[in-house]
């Protein structure tokens, strides 16, 4: 993204801390927060004007509000984090003083606007914040502080709480709220989004800045260019809209292309019947209310010839099917979708389709050993309906997968697909120009020492960065930092509660007691996780029957618990402190396998009471007894249980289909089985010559509660004949 020729004026904006006025919310809320926004403002503020030493707004925040409220004209002068843009202004980069007067001013135009929002006394306490300029959000909710958003952190305005008065303010600056409960600003881009009380009255505002930012698309401009249909993918938050835009901007006015924008909520080209300037002269078809999306992205084709669709937050089947429907009839199809990586996608019934939708196809037991893959196996069922797509990482970086169909066949078979990572800066050297950095085929930079990207010796891809791909459901990113490398599947499967936050300092050395307890209660049990998957995390209750005991939340003073990966214990040492203040046992999962959830939450809830044990002092950590590695597994057994952890995954849970795995020598079947029960599933062994076999039923297992089936004539190890089924739950 960033400013790729001359015509762009760079600005480090970037500020990270906040004035002594500011009155700071707790550790905890901020941890969350920074954990929950991207890197963006640390990466962007290596502007050049920052390497040169120009002094950055961070000394001096904007006065405000200033008397005239100037709306974006069309040459497109648009604010985005650190970064300020004019098209028509041909200025240097480096010296233009324009940048800090004139763009500034009129960059501040939109955000006046929104501040508009905001009643006066909470308007001068915001426009004095260091990031102002930099402002994700402001929430306010009825009776409690209002919050501002900023890429480093949740700042409370004001001590004062939020009032009707308030919130009747800021309704009467904005449109009527349609079915999704969004509204928005006469031809502005911000975004109002409503929560109301039963009796269906507004009670809180979450208020977003839109912004058009200019340059945004650079990092993907070869995909755009080249025809294909483009899917986003991104957690909320992360600037897919923002992305979008900016490619319908490029295809309508750099390609002249035919371009029509499906917009739901009024996101893309914004509130009111003439569209916002951001995107160019694309054409928009608002939405009379979001069940129509699909209808509306039919009519566009069937009525207006467009070369291009653009559609944000494809969510539905019936929108996924008309999604498909417009690739068929030749029309390029760029779509967003809320999700982590592609893997998310394809676990999505409603959304399967996206992907060329998935069916599972049994082997005959020959088939299967030949191609070394479990009996039931799962395929593509037909083409994408996108050629590539793009996960967003955050604002400044994101995976591409140039061909989707070849990415979906790998995970399918539980193979770990091959992607190129791109990062703003790789493609916004401001010392390059753009034809020059524009122009660079992916092969030019393969080679350069830059550019970080290294060659993946599959044909099929032109050139990508190769990095470990196997956890599929990694958190939400506030990972940037972390290499996807350092992200892999950890092979040592072990949950570790950890519940001493800080076990060096003795004197300060929080017992045990201190903790609050976790355990069953008539209200749920409510974890506070990093960097684990909130649906994750509740599928996995529901699994286990526990979808009414336990809860997620992000709040952290109403935690019982805390779950995090292991990576984040390593990349975030704030979080023991966190603990240490709430008093919060923590548990530490290895990987984000469904396994390593089951154990975490079966822990957290206590029903394997009794099997937590402490490690010697000098180690904080809990270990689970059994956990522990004991032996080396061969080859064969890690096999055999990762067949069963793909067939679970992706099959039995996700398709309610049974799975019947390949013979095993009975040992390797006895370990089978002991996964499965972790899963909570029931099992059928039949033990067929010359091997016994498992199969894996969608059916729940009663808890704790494993009888010797009367069927067996000996164990589920693999020495009885005959059929082994294991209890199941009354339906
Ligand atoms: N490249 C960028 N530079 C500066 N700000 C950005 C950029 N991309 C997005 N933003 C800002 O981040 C916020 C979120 O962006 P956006 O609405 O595009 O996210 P999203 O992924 O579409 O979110 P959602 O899924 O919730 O709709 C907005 O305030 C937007 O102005």
């Amino acid at each position: 993204m960033i400013a790729l020729n001359s015509h762009f004026v760079l600005i480090d904006l970037h500020s990270s801390w906040h004035s002594a006025n500011q009155i700071p919310i707790s550790i905890p809320t901020y941890l969350q927060n920074s954990h929950s926004v991207s890197k963006f403002s640390s990466s962007f503020c290596r502007t050049r004007r920052a390497r040169k030493g120009i002094a950055s707004s961070k000394s001096s925040a904007p006065s405000f509000p200033s008397p005239e409220i100037r709306r974006p004209t069309s040459d497109r002068l648009f604010l985005g984090n650190g970064l300020l843009t004019n098209q028509s202004n041909s200025s240097s980069i480096l010296d233009s003083d324009f940048a800090s007067t004139s763009s500034q001013s009129e960059a501040t135009a939109e955000l006046e606007v929104f501040v508009e929002l905001l009643p006066s006394r909470m308007r001068k306490q915001l426009s004095s914040h260091d990031e102002f300029r930099e402002l994700i959000e402001v929430v306010l909710d009825l009776g409690r502080n209002p919050i501002a958003r900023f890429p480093s952190g949740d700042w409370a305005i004001s001590e004062e709480l939020v009032k009707h008065e308030d919130l009747s303010h800021a309704i009467s600056k904005v449109g009527d709220f349609s079915d999704d409960n969004r509204s928005g600003m006469d031809r502005s881009l911000h975004r109002i989004s409503a929560i109301r009380n039963r009796k269906m009255q507004i009670i809180g505002l979450t208020c977003r800045v839109g912004r058009s930012v200019s340059g945004s698309a650079e990092i993907i401009r070869d995909l755009v260019e080249g025809g294909g249909s483009i899917l986003v993918i991104g957690p909320p938050g992360v600037g897919k809209t923002t992305l979008i835009r900016e490619i319908a901007r490029m295809l309508a006015d750099d390609h002249k292309k035919r371009v029509v924008i499906v917009d739901t909520s009024n996101e893309i080209g914004g509130d009111g019947d003439v569209p916002h300037a951001g995107i160019g002269s694309a054409r928009r078809m608002q939405v009379p209310n979001v069940h129509m999306q699909h209808t509306v992205m039919i009519e566009a084709v069937e009525n207006h010839m467009p070369e291009t669709i653009i559609i944000d937050e494809i969510g539905t089947e019936l929108e996924a099917l008309a999604a498909s429907t417009i690739a068929q009839r030749g029309v390029q199809l760029v779509g967003t979708a809320h999700g982590i990586t592609i893997d998310n996608i394809i676990k999505n019934p409603s959304l399967q389709i996206l992907v060329g939708g998935i069916e599972s196809v049994t082997l005959g037991d020959e088939e299967a050993r030949k191609r070394k893959v479990q009996k039931t196996i799962l395929e593509r069922k037909g083409p994408p309906t996108f050629t590539c797509a793009v996960e967003m990482i955050s604002k400044t970086e994101c995976r591409v997968h140039h061909r989707l169909d070849t990415t979906v066949d790998a995970i399918l078979a539980g193979k770990t697909p091959l992607f190129e990572v791109r990062n703003v800066e790789t493609y916004a050297n401001p010392s390059v120009g753009p034809s020059q950095t524009l122009g660079k085929s992916l092969h030019e930079r393969l080679h350069s020492k830059d550019d970080n990207i290294i060659a993946a010796s599959d044909p099929d891809m032109e050139v990508r960065q190769v990095k470990t791909y196997a956890n599929h459901s990694m958190g939400p990113s506030p990972n940037h930092e972390k290499s996807l490398h350092e992200r892999s599947r950890s092979k040592d499967d072990n949950i570790i509660a950890d519940d001493d936050a800080d076990m060096e300092d003795e004197g300060h050395l929080p017992h045990q007691s201190k903790s609050r307890p976790v355990s069953k209660k008539s209200s749920p049990v409510r974890v506070y996780s990093y960097k684990i998957l909130e649906s994750d995390l509740l599928q996995v209750a529901q699994v286990l029957g526990l979808e009414n005991e336990i809860d997620v939340t992000d709040d952290i003073e109403a935690a019982d618990a805390i779950l995090a990966s292991s990576d984040e214990m390593k990349q975030n040492p704030g979080i023991r402190s966190v603990a240490k203040f709430h008093h919060l046992p923590v548990f530490v999962i290895k990987s984000n396998t469904m396994a390593q959830m089951v154990k975490a939450i079966r822990m957290i809830m206590k029903i394997d009471s009794g099997s937590i044990t402490k490690k010697p002092r000098k180690t904080p950590d809990i270990v689970i007894e059994g956990d522990a590695p004991k032996r080396k597994p061969s080859l064969e057994e890690i096999d055999a249980l990762e067949e069963v952890r793909l067939a679970i995954e992706y099959i039995v849970i996700p398709g309610g289909e049974p799975v019947e795995l390949l013979p095993r020598r009975s040992d390797i079947v006895a370990r089978q089985l002991e996964l499965v029960e972790s899963y909570q599933l029931a099992a059928e062994y039949s033990s067929s010559e010359p091997n016994p076999r498992l199969q894996i039923l969608p059916l729940r297992l009663k808890s704790k509660n494993l009888k010797e089936p009367k069927s067996s004539s000996k164990s589920a190890t693999g020495e009885g004949t005959g059929i082994y089924r294991l209890p199941l739950l009354p339906e």
